[in-house]
């Protein structure tokens, strides 16, 4: 069975997601330009999570929640396709697909769904979970996006001016962002919280503008390795953090508590404008 599925757009737009993770892979625009970062060394192997791309933390992001898998197993597991048409494709787990409980000590009953579709210029992705059980489900989650920049010290990222984040490379002392725009020239880890529905990262080598709007994921992970981190991380080069940058939409803290039987439901819509000239 193939591991992964394509789907395409009339305009060339065209993406690719893995059933491993229900993890993103490429998404090229109508114009033939990648907007997704792919390590050279990303390892395609359950129960190892892809390097780039976009994992799917859950039921956890990080360390936010009881289990000791960091981001969860959602992205170590294999997905099943529920639905696929064209531009559009969605991907579905159960906690019945596999041993949740056995494995990492998950004891929740839910269905989690991912739905990408793709137009000449944007990617929507909705995240659908639903707790089949008969206890609250408590949950964090993050779409962990790995986006492609030409030159992560000329990119920035725009909208969390005064924002409040939690810096993980200092004990997630909690802070606020000085700076209006936010530009990379070391290690950055941050987690910003109740942030504006929209940001933007901008790629001025690239010639692009991405622009980020969300309902329901109140919180922004910044998130670059730079020089040691990435060489101590296996499955990414060593000088592969200048052509990343990780803007990660998501719902960390507080964590959401899902009543029996119902539905919690999150998007996020990325618009990519390329070729433009940026100052
Ligand atoms: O190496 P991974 O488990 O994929 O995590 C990669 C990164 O994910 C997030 O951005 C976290 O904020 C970082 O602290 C972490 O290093």
């Amino acid at each position: 069975m193939d591991d992964k599925v394509h789907i395409a757009h009339p305009s060339g737009a065209r993406a690719c997601v893995y059933l491993h993770g229900a993890h993103l892979t490429s998404w090229k625009t109508a114009s033939g330009q990648e907007q997704i970062f792919l390590s050279k060394e990303a390892v395609f192997k359950p129960p190892k999570a892809i390097r780039g791309g976009v994992p799917i933390c859950f039921p956890q992001f990080s360390d936010f929640g009881p289990l000791e898998t960091s981001h969860g197993f959602a992205r170590n597991t294999r997905w099943s396709i529920f639905e696929r048409e064209g531009d559009t494709v969605v991907l579905k787990l159960t906690s019945e697909d596999d041993n949740f409980l056995e494995k990492f000590g998950c004891e929740d009953s839910f269905t989690l769904s991912v739905r990408y579709t793709i137009t000449d210029f944007q990617l929507f992705t909705r995240i659908t979970v639903t707790n089949t059980g008969g206890e609250e489900m408590a949950y964090t989650t993050a779409l962990h996006t790995y986006f492609r920049v030409e030159d992560v010290t000329k990119a920035r990222v725009e909208g969390l001016y005064r924002v409040g984040y939690l810096d993980s490379l200092d004990g997630r002392v909690m802070k606020t962002e000085e700076n209006p725009c936010i530009s990379i020239s070391e290690e950055v880890d941050r987690i910003y919280l109740s942030t504006p529905p929209t940001v933007r990262l901008v790629d001025p080598i690239g010639k692009r503008v991405l622009t980020i709007e969300k309902y329901n994921l109140p919180d922004i992970v910044v998130w670059n390795p730079w020089v040691d981190k990435a060489r101590r991380t296996g499955d990414l080069g060593d000088d592969e953090y200048k052509e990343m940058l990780c803007v990660e939409t998501g719902c960390i803290k507080p964590a959401i508590k899902l009543a029996p039987g119902t539905v919690w439901k999150a998007e996020q819509i990325v618009t990519s404008k390329n070729n433009v000239s940026i100052p």
